[in-house]
Protein backbone atom coordinates (compact mmCIF):
# COMPACT_ATOMS: atom_id res chain seq x y z
CA UNK A 1 0.00 0.00 0.00
CA UNK A 2 1.31 3.30 -1.23
CA UNK A 3 1.67 5.99 1.80
CA UNK A 4 1.29 10.01 2.13
CA UNK A 5 4.79 10.67 1.35
CA UNK A 6 4.25 8.26 -2.48
CA UNK A 7 2.22 11.41 -3.25
CA UNK A 8 5.27 13.10 -4.26
CA UNK A 9 4.50 17.25 -3.92
CA UNK A 10 1.29 18.09 -3.14
CA UNK A 11 1.53 21.49 -2.97
CA UNK A 12 -1.41 23.23 -5.29
CA UNK A 13 -2.85 19.92 -6.08
CA UNK A 14 -6.61 19.23 -4.79
CA UNK A 15 -6.50 15.76 -2.53
CA UNK A 16 -9.77 14.47 -1.39
CA UNK A 17 -9.53 12.57 1.54
CA UNK A 18 -12.28 10.30 2.76
CA UNK A 19 -11.77 10.48 6.92
CA UNK A 20 -14.57 8.42 9.28
CA UNK A 21 -16.15 11.10 11.59
CA UNK A 22 -18.84 9.21 12.65
CA UNK A 23 -19.02 10.55 15.96
CA UNK A 24 -21.72 9.67 18.43
CA UNK A 25 -24.19 12.10 18.67
CA UNK A 26 -26.26 13.68 21.34
CA UNK A 27 -28.84 16.09 19.59
CA UNK A 28 -25.82 18.25 17.83
CA UNK A 29 -23.99 18.12 20.15
CA UNK A 30 -20.57 15.83 19.87
CA UNK A 31 -20.21 13.57 22.91
CA UNK A 32 -16.94 11.91 21.91
CA UNK A 33 -14.20 12.93 19.35
CA UNK A 34 -12.08 10.41 18.84
CA UNK A 35 -12.42 10.02 15.29
CA UNK A 36 -11.98 13.86 14.82
CA UNK A 37 -9.02 13.53 16.75
CA UNK A 38 -7.58 10.39 15.12
CA UNK A 39 -8.83 11.95 11.67
CA UNK A 40 -6.31 14.93 12.13
CA UNK A 41 -3.03 14.43 11.67
CA UNK A 42 -3.32 13.19 7.75
CA UNK A 43 -5.92 16.43 7.10
CA UNK A 44 -2.85 18.12 9.02
CA UNK A 45 0.12 16.84 7.17
CA UNK A 46 -1.55 17.48 3.70
CA UNK A 47 -2.63 21.10 4.50
CA UNK A 48 1.32 21.89 5.83
CA UNK A 49 2.06 20.78 2.53
CA UNK A 50 0.02 22.86 0.56
CA UNK A 51 -2.34 21.31 -0.62
CA UNK A 52 -6.47 22.28 -1.03
CA UNK A 53 -7.40 19.61 1.47
CA UNK A 54 -10.97 18.07 0.45
CA UNK A 55 -12.65 16.19 3.09
CA UNK A 56 -15.21 13.88 3.05
CA UNK A 57 -17.21 11.22 5.14
CA UNK A 58 -20.18 10.46 6.67
CA UNK A 59 -22.27 10.33 9.28
CA UNK A 60 -24.71 7.96 10.76
CA UNK A 61 -27.37 6.06 7.96
CA UNK A 62 -29.43 8.12 6.44
CA UNK A 63 -31.38 7.46 3.65
CA UNK A 64 -29.80 8.27 0.45
CA UNK A 65 -31.16 11.93 0.96
CA UNK A 66 -30.40 15.00 3.09
CA UNK A 67 -31.41 14.68 6.42
CA UNK A 68 -30.71 17.56 8.95
CA UNK A 69 -30.22 15.07 12.03
CA UNK A 70 -26.89 13.58 10.23
CA UNK A 71 -25.69 16.67 9.31
CA UNK A 72 -22.01 17.29 9.57
CA UNK A 73 -21.95 20.56 10.58
CA UNK A 74 -21.11 20.01 14.07
CA UNK A 75 -18.07 17.75 13.06
CA UNK A 76 -16.61 20.82 10.80
CA UNK A 77 -16.83 23.47 13.49
CA UNK A 78 -14.76 20.38 15.86
CA UNK A 79 -12.58 19.91 13.36
CA UNK A 80 -11.28 23.45 13.16
CA UNK A 81 -10.69 23.13 16.28
CA UNK A 82 -9.07 20.24 16.53
CA UNK A 83 -6.66 21.38 13.10
CA UNK A 84 -6.08 24.75 14.85
CA UNK A 85 -7.21 25.96 11.40
CA UNK A 86 -10.47 27.27 9.76
CA UNK A 87 -12.58 24.30 7.97
CA UNK A 88 -14.92 25.28 5.15
CA UNK A 89 -18.10 23.51 5.04
CA UNK A 90 -19.78 22.74 2.05
CA UNK A 91 -23.68 22.15 2.38
CA UNK A 92 -23.47 19.81 -0.30
CA UNK A 93 -21.20 16.90 -1.36
CA UNK A 94 -21.02 17.31 -5.02
CA UNK A 95 -23.46 20.07 -5.93
CA UNK A 96 -22.82 24.23 -6.44
CA UNK A 97 -21.93 24.71 -2.56
CA UNK A 98 -19.14 22.02 -2.99
CA UNK A 99 -17.66 23.05 -5.97
CA UNK A 100 -17.98 26.47 -4.31
CA UNK A 101 -15.88 25.38 -1.27
CA UNK A 102 -13.29 23.52 -3.39
CA UNK A 103 -12.81 26.59 -5.73
CA UNK A 104 -12.61 28.85 -3.31
CA UNK A 105 -9.62 26.76 -1.33
CA UNK A 106 -6.07 27.85 -1.20
CA UNK A 107 -3.05 26.24 -0.73
CA UNK A 108 -2.66 24.66 2.68
CA UNK A 109 -6.55 25.41 3.29
CA UNK A 110 -9.66 22.67 4.46
CA UNK A 111 -13.25 21.95 3.43
CA UNK A 112 -15.60 19.27 4.56
CA UNK A 113 -18.24 18.63 2.27
CA UNK A 114 -21.73 17.65 3.43
CA UNK A 115 -22.11 13.65 4.39
CA UNK A 116 -21.75 11.37 1.88
CA UNK A 117 -24.38 9.23 2.56
CA UNK A 118 -27.11 12.11 1.50
CA UNK A 119 -26.51 11.06 -1.68
CA UNK A 120 -28.01 7.64 -2.90
CA UNK A 121 -24.95 6.98 -5.30
CA UNK A 122 -22.69 6.76 -1.80
CA UNK A 123 -24.29 3.56 -0.59
CA UNK A 124 -25.76 1.58 -4.00
CA UNK A 125 -24.96 -1.53 -4.85
CA UNK A 126 -25.13 -0.83 -8.19
CA UNK A 127 -22.02 -0.28 -9.51
CA UNK A 128 -23.30 2.40 -12.20
CA UNK A 129 -24.93 4.72 -9.53
CA UNK A 130 -22.09 4.49 -7.09
CA UNK A 131 -19.54 5.07 -10.17
CA UNK A 132 -21.65 8.14 -11.40
CA UNK A 133 -21.51 9.44 -7.72
CA UNK A 134 -18.00 8.58 -7.47
CA UNK A 135 -17.30 10.85 -10.85
CA UNK A 136 -19.05 13.31 -9.34
CA UNK A 137 -16.40 13.69 -6.42
CA UNK A 138 -13.40 12.80 -8.77
CA UNK A 139 -14.94 15.95 -10.95
CA UNK A 140 -14.30 18.10 -7.98
CA UNK A 141 -10.73 17.91 -7.99
CA UNK A 142 -9.30 18.57 -11.36
CA UNK A 143 -6.76 17.23 -13.83
CA UNK A 144 -3.63 16.75 -10.67
CA UNK A 145 -6.14 15.68 -7.63
CA UNK A 146 -5.06 12.48 -5.42
CA UNK A 147 -6.89 10.51 -2.62
CA UNK A 148 -6.12 9.89 0.43
CA UNK A 149 -8.11 6.87 1.77
CA UNK A 150 -7.80 7.78 5.66
CA UNK A 151 -11.28 6.23 7.43
CA UNK A 152 -10.06 3.34 8.35
CA UNK A 153 -13.53 2.53 10.16
CA UNK A 154 -15.50 2.51 6.77
CA UNK A 155 -12.73 0.50 4.48
CA UNK A 156 -15.24 -2.73 4.82
CA UNK A 157 -17.77 -1.07 2.92
CA UNK A 158 -18.16 -1.00 -0.72
CA UNK A 159 -18.84 2.82 -1.07
CA UNK A 160 -18.68 5.25 -3.86
CA UNK A 161 -16.03 7.21 -1.86
CA UNK A 162 -14.45 3.93 0.07
CA UNK A 163 -14.07 1.79 -3.24
CA UNK A 164 -15.03 3.21 -6.35
CA UNK A 165 -12.99 6.94 -6.20
CA UNK A 166 -9.15 5.60 -5.44
CA UNK A 167 -9.92 3.91 -9.00
CA UNK A 168 -10.59 6.98 -10.77
CA UNK A 169 -7.26 8.71 -9.47
CA UNK A 170 -4.19 8.50 -7.87
CA UNK A 171 -4.19 7.18 -4.35
CA UNK A 172 -2.44 6.24 -1.54
CA UNK A 173 -3.20 5.31 2.59
CA UNK A 174 -3.22 8.14 5.19
CA UNK A 175 -1.49 7.74 8.38
CA UNK A 176 -4.82 6.53 10.27
CA UNK A 177 -5.29 3.53 7.83
CA UNK A 178 -1.49 2.63 7.90
CA UNK A 179 -1.46 2.65 11.55
CA UNK A 180 -4.65 0.72 12.12
CA UNK A 181 -3.67 -2.05 9.84
CA UNK A 182 -0.20 -2.25 11.42
CA UNK A 183 -1.86 -3.45 14.41
CA UNK A 184 -4.12 -5.60 12.86
CA UNK A 185 -1.61 -7.43 11.17
CA UNK A 186 -0.09 -8.28 14.27
CA UNK A 187 -2.94 -9.47 15.86
CA UNK A 188 -3.52 -12.09 13.35
CA UNK A 189 -0.04 -12.96 12.22
CA UNK A 190 1.64 -12.99 15.96
CA UNK A 191 -1.25 -14.06 18.16
CA UNK A 192 -0.27 -15.35 21.65
CA UNK A 193 -2.76 -17.61 22.85
CA UNK A 194 -5.11 -18.11 24.85
CA UNK A 195 -6.88 -15.63 22.53
CA UNK A 196 -10.33 -14.09 23.35
CA UNK A 197 -12.58 -12.02 21.24
CA UNK A 198 -15.42 -10.06 23.09
CA UNK A 199 -18.36 -9.32 20.78
CA UNK A 200 -21.38 -6.52 21.67
CA UNK A 201 -22.94 -3.92 20.29
CA UNK A 202 -26.03 -3.09 18.23
CA UNK A 203 -24.95 -3.77 14.89
CA UNK A 204 -26.45 -7.44 15.15
CA UNK A 205 -27.17 -8.36 11.67
CA UNK A 206 -23.86 -7.41 10.67
CA UNK A 207 -21.90 -8.98 13.79
CA UNK A 208 -23.62 -12.04 13.53
CA UNK A 209 -22.04 -12.37 9.94
CA UNK A 210 -18.69 -12.25 11.35
CA UNK A 211 -19.11 -14.71 13.67
CA UNK A 212 -19.68 -17.16 11.19
CA UNK A 213 -15.88 -16.25 9.57
CA UNK A 214 -14.37 -15.76 13.08
CA UNK A 215 -15.09 -19.37 13.87
CA UNK A 216 -13.42 -20.59 11.04
CA UNK A 217 -10.11 -18.99 11.47
CA UNK A 218 -10.13 -19.20 15.47
CA UNK A 219 -8.54 -22.53 17.33
CA UNK A 220 -9.38 -24.83 19.80
CA UNK A 221 -9.29 -23.35 23.07
CA UNK A 222 -9.49 -19.69 21.58
CA UNK A 223 -12.93 -18.26 23.54
CA UNK A 224 -15.15 -16.02 21.44
CA UNK A 225 -17.77 -13.71 24.77
CA UNK A 226 -21.00 -12.48 23.61
CA UNK A 227 -22.71 -9.33 24.80
CA UNK A 228 -24.64 -6.60 23.37
CA UNK A 229 -27.80 -6.51 21.51
CA UNK A 230 -26.95 -9.93 20.47
CA UNK A 231 -27.05 -12.17 22.98
CA UNK A 232 -30.75 -12.43 22.83
CA UNK A 233 -30.58 -13.99 19.01
CA UNK A 234 -28.39 -16.45 21.23
CA UNK A 235 -30.84 -16.78 23.99
CA UNK A 236 -33.19 -17.58 22.59
CA UNK A 237 -31.60 -20.26 19.74
CA UNK A 238 -31.59 -22.04 22.69
CA UNK A 239 -34.83 -22.15 23.45
CA UNK A 240 -35.19 -19.00 26.47
CA UNK A 241 -37.83 -15.99 26.55
CA UNK A 242 -36.03 -12.79 25.88
CA UNK A 243 -38.96 -10.61 26.18
CA UNK A 244 -38.66 -7.40 23.87
CA UNK A 245 -35.15 -7.46 23.83
CA UNK A 246 -33.28 -6.86 20.32
CA UNK A 247 -33.92 -10.20 18.66
CA UNK A 248 -33.11 -11.46 14.96
CA UNK A 249 -35.82 -13.50 14.53
CA UNK A 250 -34.76 -14.89 10.79
CA UNK A 251 -31.19 -15.35 12.13
CA UNK A 252 -31.79 -17.92 15.12
CA UNK A 253 -31.06 -21.18 12.47
CA UNK A 254 -27.96 -19.30 11.71
CA UNK A 255 -27.08 -18.72 15.16
CA UNK A 256 -27.86 -22.18 16.40
CA UNK A 257 -25.00 -23.17 13.96
CA UNK A 258 -22.92 -21.34 15.36
CA UNK A 259 -23.13 -22.89 18.61
CA UNK A 260 -22.96 -26.17 17.46
CA UNK A 261 -20.05 -24.88 15.23
CA UNK A 262 -18.10 -23.66 18.32
CA UNK A 263 -18.46 -26.72 20.36
CA UNK A 264 -17.27 -28.74 17.04
CA UNK A 265 -14.16 -26.38 17.06
CA UNK A 266 -13.24 -26.11 20.19
CA UNK A 267 -13.55 -22.08 20.65
CA UNK A 268 -15.34 -21.91 23.85
CA UNK A 269 -18.43 -19.69 23.22
CA UNK A 270 -19.44 -18.10 26.27
CA UNK A 271 -22.61 -16.15 27.01
CA UNK A 272 -24.18 -13.76 29.84
CA UNK A 273 -25.83 -15.96 32.79
CA UNK A 274 -27.58 -12.60 34.16
CA UNK A 275 -29.07 -9.56 32.02
CA UNK A 276 -29.80 -6.01 33.43
CA UNK A 277 -33.60 -5.72 32.25
CA UNK A 278 -35.97 -3.09 32.07
CA UNK A 279 -39.59 -1.61 31.43
CA UNK A 280 -38.42 0.42 28.59
CA UNK A 281 -35.28 1.94 26.72
CA UNK A 282 -34.88 4.40 29.00
CA UNK A 283 -32.74 4.67 32.81
CA UNK A 284 -35.21 5.26 34.76
CA UNK A 285 -37.24 1.85 33.44
CA UNK A 286 -37.04 0.04 36.57
CA UNK A 287 -33.55 -1.80 35.98
CA UNK A 288 -33.83 -5.45 37.29
CA UNK A 289 -30.84 -7.86 37.16
CA UNK A 290 -32.80 -11.32 36.18
CA UNK A 291 -31.30 -14.97 34.95
CA UNK A 292 -30.21 -14.73 31.43
CA UNK A 293 -32.50 -17.91 30.93
CA UNK A 294 -35.65 -16.31 32.08
CA UNK A 295 -35.88 -12.56 30.95
CA UNK A 296 -39.68 -11.74 31.95
CA UNK A 297 -41.29 -10.86 28.38
CA UNK A 298 -42.28 -7.53 29.56
CA UNK A 299 -38.50 -6.31 29.46
CA UNK A 300 -35.77 -6.01 27.19
CA UNK A 301 -32.49 -6.68 28.15
CA UNK A 302 -29.73 -3.49 27.97
CA UNK A 303 -26.71 -4.53 30.15
CA UNK A 304 -25.07 -8.21 31.04
CA UNK A 305 -25.58 -8.76 35.01
CA UNK A 306 -22.97 -8.39 37.24
CA UNK A 307 -22.45 -12.13 37.43
CA UNK A 308 -21.81 -12.01 33.52
CA UNK A 309 -19.25 -9.53 34.00
CA UNK A 310 -17.13 -11.30 36.97
CA UNK A 311 -17.56 -14.72 34.07
CA UNK A 312 -16.45 -12.44 31.54
CA UNK A 313 -13.28 -11.19 33.52
CA UNK A 314 -12.56 -14.61 34.66
CA UNK A 315 -12.40 -15.56 30.45
CA UNK A 316 -9.91 -12.94 30.13
CA UNK A 317 -7.76 -13.86 33.30
CA UNK A 318 -5.48 -15.49 31.24
CA UNK A 319 -5.70 -13.65 27.91
CA UNK A 320 -2.54 -12.96 25.99
CA UNK A 321 -4.51 -11.33 23.04
CA UNK A 322 -7.61 -9.74 23.51
CA UNK A 323 -10.04 -8.21 20.63
CA UNK A 324 -12.85 -6.40 21.97
CA UNK A 325 -15.88 -4.76 19.80
CA UNK A 326 -19.04 -3.49 20.87
CA UNK A 327 -20.38 -2.21 24.12
CA UNK A 328 -21.76 -5.34 26.47
CA UNK A 329 -24.74 -3.24 26.98
CA UNK A 330 -26.49 1.06 26.72
CA UNK A 331 -23.80 2.22 28.28
CA UNK A 332 -24.76 5.80 27.67
CA UNK A 333 -27.35 5.17 30.58
CA UNK A 334 -25.37 4.13 34.02
CA UNK A 335 -27.68 1.49 35.07
CA UNK A 336 -26.83 -0.14 31.66
CA UNK A 337 -23.07 0.68 31.80
CA UNK A 338 -21.70 -2.07 34.50
CA UNK A 339 -21.29 -4.86 31.57
CA UNK A 340 -19.15 -2.66 29.57
CA UNK A 341 -17.11 -1.46 32.84
CA UNK A 342 -16.16 -4.73 33.91
CA UNK A 343 -15.05 -5.56 30.39
CA UNK A 344 -13.01 -2.88 29.99
CA UNK A 345 -11.29 -3.29 33.45
CA UNK A 346 -10.75 -6.99 32.43
CA UNK A 347 -8.98 -5.67 29.54
CA UNK A 348 -7.08 -2.75 31.03
CA UNK A 349 -5.82 -5.71 33.86
CA UNK A 350 -4.58 -7.99 30.98
CA UNK A 351 -2.88 -5.02 29.17
CA UNK A 352 -0.87 -4.44 32.91
CA UNK A 353 -0.01 -8.14 32.52
CA UNK A 354 1.75 -7.69 29.00
CA UNK A 355 -1.10 -8.81 26.73
CA UNK A 356 -1.85 -7.16 23.53
CA UNK A 357 -5.57 -5.98 23.66
CA UNK A 358 -7.43 -4.05 21.06
CA UNK A 359 -10.72 -2.22 21.43
CA UNK A 360 -12.17 -1.31 18.45
CA UNK A 361 -15.14 1.13 17.39
CA UNK A 362 -16.26 4.03 17.24
CA UNK A 363 -19.10 3.68 20.26
CA UNK A 364 -16.99 0.84 21.67
CA UNK A 365 -14.21 3.67 21.78
CA UNK A 366 -16.33 6.00 23.28
CA UNK A 367 -17.42 3.88 25.68
CA UNK A 368 -13.70 3.30 27.34
CA UNK A 369 -13.48 6.88 27.53
CA UNK A 370 -16.59 7.60 28.77
CA UNK A 371 -16.31 5.35 31.25
CA UNK A 372 -12.99 7.06 32.69
CA UNK A 373 -9.85 4.79 31.10
CA UNK A 374 -7.02 6.23 30.36
CA UNK A 375 -6.54 5.39 26.39
CA UNK A 376 -2.85 3.56 27.82
CA UNK A 377 -5.08 0.98 29.97
CA UNK A 378 -5.27 -0.18 25.81
CA UNK A 379 -2.58 -1.58 23.50
CA UNK A 380 -4.59 -0.18 20.73
CA UNK A 381 -7.57 1.81 20.68
CA UNK A 382 -8.93 0.93 17.09
CA UNK A 383 -11.47 3.84 15.24
CA UNK A 384 -13.38 0.46 13.19
CA UNK A 385 -15.19 -1.87 14.82
CA UNK A 386 -16.83 -4.12 11.51
CA UNK A 387 -13.56 -3.00 10.08
CA UNK A 388 -11.14 -4.70 12.67
CA UNK A 389 -13.54 -7.24 12.22
CA UNK A 390 -13.56 -8.14 9.10
CA UNK A 391 -10.16 -8.04 9.13
CA UNK A 392 -9.32 -10.61 11.48
CA UNK A 393 -12.11 -12.25 9.42
CA UNK A 394 -9.15 -12.41 6.57
CA UNK A 395 -11.98 -10.91 4.70
CA UNK A 396 -10.41 -8.56 1.63
CA UNK A 397 -11.90 -4.84 2.55
CA UNK A 398 -12.88 -3.09 -0.31
CA UNK A 399 -11.35 0.27 1.10
CA UNK A 400 -8.02 -1.40 1.55
CA UNK A 401 -8.10 -3.68 -1.54
CA UNK A 402 -8.88 0.08 -3.58
CA UNK A 403 -6.06 1.34 -2.39
CA UNK A 404 -3.98 -1.64 -2.38
CA UNK A 405 -4.41 -1.64 -6.50
N1 LIG B 1 -28.68 -4.89 24.80
C1 LIG B 1 -28.62 -3.83 24.00
N2 LIG B 1 -29.73 -3.33 23.41
C2 LIG B 1 -29.68 -2.25 22.62
N3 LIG B 1 -28.54 -1.58 22.30
C3 LIG B 1 -27.41 -2.03 22.85
C4 LIG B 1 -27.37 -3.17 23.71
N4 LIG B 1 -26.09 -3.38 24.08
C5 LIG B 1 -25.36 -2.41 23.50
N5 LIG B 1 -26.13 -1.58 22.77
C6 LIG B 1 -25.73 -0.36 22.01
O1 LIG B 1 -24.76 -0.69 21.05
C7 LIG B 1 -24.22 0.55 20.59
C8 LIG B 1 -22.87 0.33 19.96
O2 LIG B 1 -22.96 -0.66 18.97
P1 LIG B 1 -22.01 -0.72 17.68
O3 LIG B 1 -22.24 0.47 16.82
O4 LIG B 1 -22.24 -2.07 17.09
O5 LIG B 1 -20.54 -0.63 18.33
P2 LIG B 1 -19.19 -0.03 17.72
O6 LIG B 1 -19.49 1.36 17.21
O7 LIG B 1 -18.22 -0.04 18.83
O8 LIG B 1 -18.82 -0.97 16.59
C9 LIG B 1 -24.20 1.45 21.80
O9 LIG B 1 -24.75 2.69 21.44
C10 LIG B 1 -25.04 0.69 22.86
O10 LIG B 1 -26.00 1.53 23.46
O1 LIG C 1 -19.22 3.41 12.90
C1 LIG C 1 -18.72 2.69 12.04
O2 LIG C 1 -18.50 1.37 12.22
P1 LIG C 1 -18.39 0.59 13.65
O3 LIG C 1 -19.63 0.91 14.46
O4 LIG C 1 -18.34 -0.85 13.23
O5 LIG C 1 -17.12 1.05 14.29
C2 LIG C 1 -18.24 3.22 10.72
O6 LIG C 1 -18.32 4.63 10.66
C3 LIG C 1 -19.02 2.57 9.57
O7 LIG C 1 -20.38 2.93 9.68
P2 LIG C 1 -21.50 1.95 9.09
O8 LIG C 1 -21.51 0.69 9.93
O9 LIG C 1 -22.79 2.74 9.20
O10 LIG C 1 -21.13 1.66 7.65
Amino acid sequence: MKTLNDLGDVRGRTVLVRSDLNVPLDGTRITDDGRIRASAPTISTLAERGARVVVVAHLGRPKGAPDPKYTLAPVAARLSEVLGRPVAFATDTVGQEARAAVEGLGEGEVALLENLRFNAGETSKDDAERGAFADALVALLGADGAYVGDGFGAVHRKHASVYDVPQRVPHVAGGLVEAEVEVLKRLTTQTERPYVVVLGGSKVSDKLGVIDNLLGVMQSGDKLLVGGGMLFTFLKAQGHEVGKSLLEEDQLETVTGYLQRAQESGVELVLPVDIVAATAFAADADPQVVPAQAIPADRLGLDIGPESGALFASKLADARTVFWNGPMGVFEMEPYAGGTRAVAQALADATSRGALTVVGGGDSAAAVRALGFDESSFGHISTGGGASLEYLEGKTLPGLQALEA
